[in-house]
């Protein structure tokens, strides 16, 4: 069998995949992108944006209705067909000749088929037709295959046909009554989305809502989610599923009870699709994450370029940060930086250097796209306690600011800004408030430049804007006033 030879081998033609590939053609490298399903991912056609897609009707709606004069001119329902059309349209209905056609403009080849190692540098494709190919790297294999939904080891759960985020973001109907076993971000999105959308819904998590995030975030989006119609069935776990011979599902709380419904979406968090992709042929254990060091390299067990640093890995799969624009970055540093190692080039590896993600660790921004919005960036102040630092949190209320009252009639959201004391920086920002991520960025500066707050009292926020909230937390905080 032949093998076709090139500079970098990318498998997964993700939105992670496609950024590293781009990157290493305009940094001079030959550069193949495999992939096994769209291209494009995930993100493009089961997670981002159809997700986005589904939600934002309802949000519209939502804001309409708290600004009055525009509220009496919302007189109908939502139109849950054209909510579903319009979601089809962001997914091309799954179909993605577009982002192939970039793929090729940008001077990618790019390879139909699913890509297994088979040794290193080494990868065979297998493609629709069941023929093989075979392929290899004279400089690096950069895997970007993602990852999938985990499902929990629940009696009954698989045989019962549950829904993944695939088929809640996909669906081309809205199932009378949905249950949802997570409180994460996944569950908390499609519980807005499906609750607006006219199912019955009842969300079940063990550990509360948000749980990670700081804790009012889960407390105001909780209550949003009862006023919604949703049932929260909190703090407890699924102790077996079944699905009835009529079609239902029901979950068998392990208080004794049961939720009862038409269909079942499992949000639990996510597994490497790292299990068939022939690991083993090279020295890793498949189905594991794959650990990098900031150029994005797979390391070893002691932390060292996992052998002599042919294998790099971006996005999900790495298990830095589950986020579309954070695996980006990722990418556009790792396809810089193989470019770079590849030709010889100068390698800028020091943190916060061209050549790697140190944001990871510092300054990760997300907005969760709930009914209110929680936009947060950096340490929450649990997170940044159990780091050492020396902390003061700051909290205000939003609707306090001038710009929150026009914005919507009766504002309600909560700021928090999280400052290490020792070096008067901020290491964490959480807004929670209706249409607050759209502020998010403002707050991402400030935690990755590590704007001292005396100089950030010169960024003056326009008036009457919702941005007024970080003169609030400022002044919140205290200016020194002199001796
Ligand atoms: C419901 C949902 C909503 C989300 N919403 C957001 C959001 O609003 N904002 C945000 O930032 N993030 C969001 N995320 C997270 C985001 O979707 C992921 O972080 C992102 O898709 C990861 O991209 P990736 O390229 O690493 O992986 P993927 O998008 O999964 O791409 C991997 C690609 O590799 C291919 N592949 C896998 N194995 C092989 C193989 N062996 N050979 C060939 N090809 C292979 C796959 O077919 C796939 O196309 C959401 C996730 C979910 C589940
Ligand atoms: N807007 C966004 O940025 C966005 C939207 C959706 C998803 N995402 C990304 O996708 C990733 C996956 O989201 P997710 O919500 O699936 O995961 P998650 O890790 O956010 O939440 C998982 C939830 O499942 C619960 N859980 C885990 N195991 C369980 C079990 N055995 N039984 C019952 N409950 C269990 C956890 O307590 C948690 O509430 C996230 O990391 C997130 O970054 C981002």
């Amino acid at each position: 069998m032949t093998t076709t030879e090139y500079d970098l081998i990318v498998i997964g033609a993700g939105a992670i995949g496609e950024n590293v590939a781009d990157r290493a053609v305009q940094g001079g490298l030959r550069t193949a992108l495999v992939e096994s399903e769209l291209v494009g991912g995930e993100c493009s056609y089961w997670a981002c944006m159809p997700s986005k897609a589904l939600l934002r009707s309802g949000a519209v709606l939502r804001a309409a209705r708290s600004v009055e004069g525009a509220e009496e001119a919302v007189t109908g329902d939502i139109d849950v067909s054209a909510v579903l059309k319009r979601r089809n349209s962001f997914t091309k209905d799954w179909k993605d000749a577009g982002q192939a056609d970039w793929v090729v403009s940008a001077g990618i080849d790019l390879i139909r088929g699913y890509a297994r190692f088979i040794g290193p540098k080494q990868i065979e494709v297998t493609g629709a037709d069941g023929t093989t190919t075979r392929y290899s790297a004279t400089h690096a294999i950069a895997v970007s295959t993602g990852s999938a939904a985990l499902l929990p080891d629940i009696p009954g759960l698989a045989e019962s046909r549950p829904w993944t985020s695939r088929e809640a973001t996909s669906a081309q109907s809205i199932p009378p009554r949905l249950s949802i076993i997570g409180g994460g971000v996944v569950a908390v999105e499609m519980a807005t989305a499906y609750a607006t959308l006219g199912s019955a819904v009842t969300l079940i998590a063990r550990n509360g809502i948000l749980d990670t995030m700081e804790p009012f975030a889960g407390e105001i989006v909780g209550a949003s989610l009862s006023d919604l119609g949703v049932t929260l069935r909190l703090h407890t776990s699924p102790a077996s599923v079944d699905r009835l011979s009529n079609g239902d599902v029901v979950v068998h709380l392990d208080d004794g009870s049961t939720v009862v419904s038409d269909e079942l979406l499992v949000a639990t968090g996510r597994t490497p699709r790292t299990d068939d992709l022939g690991l083993e042929t090279i020295g890793l254990t498949p189905g594991e994450w794959l650990r990098v060091d900031d150029t994005l390299r797979v390391v070893d067990d002691n932390g060292e370029p996992f052998d002599g640093g042919w294998l790099y890995a971006t996005g999900d799969v790495n298990h830095r940060a589950l986020l579309t624009h954070q695996g980006k970055y990722q990418a556009r540093a790792a396809g810089d930086v193989i470019a770079a190692r590849a030709e010889g080039r100068a390698v800028f590896d020091e943190p916060w250097g061209a050549h790697v993600a140190t944001a990871d660790h510092r300054a990760v921004p997300q907005v969760t796209f709930s009914d209110p919005e929680v936009a947060s960036v950096g340490l929450t102040a649990a997170s940044a306690e159990k780091a050492g630092y020396r902390t003061r949190v700051v909290d205000y209320e939003i609707g306090n600011v001038a710009g929150a009252s026009v914005h919507a009639d009766g504002y309600k959201g909560t700021a928090r800004m999280v400052v290490d004391e020792d070096r008067r920086v901020i290491l964490g920002v959480t807004f929670v408030g209706p249409d607050v991520g759209e502020m998010l960025h403002a707050a991402t500066i400030a935690v990755t430049a590590e704007v001292p707050l005396d100089r950030l009292w010169h960024a003056v926020p326009a008036y009457p804007t919702m941005n007024e909230i970080w003169l609030r937390l400022l002044e919140t905080y205290g200016r020194p006033v002199g001796a």
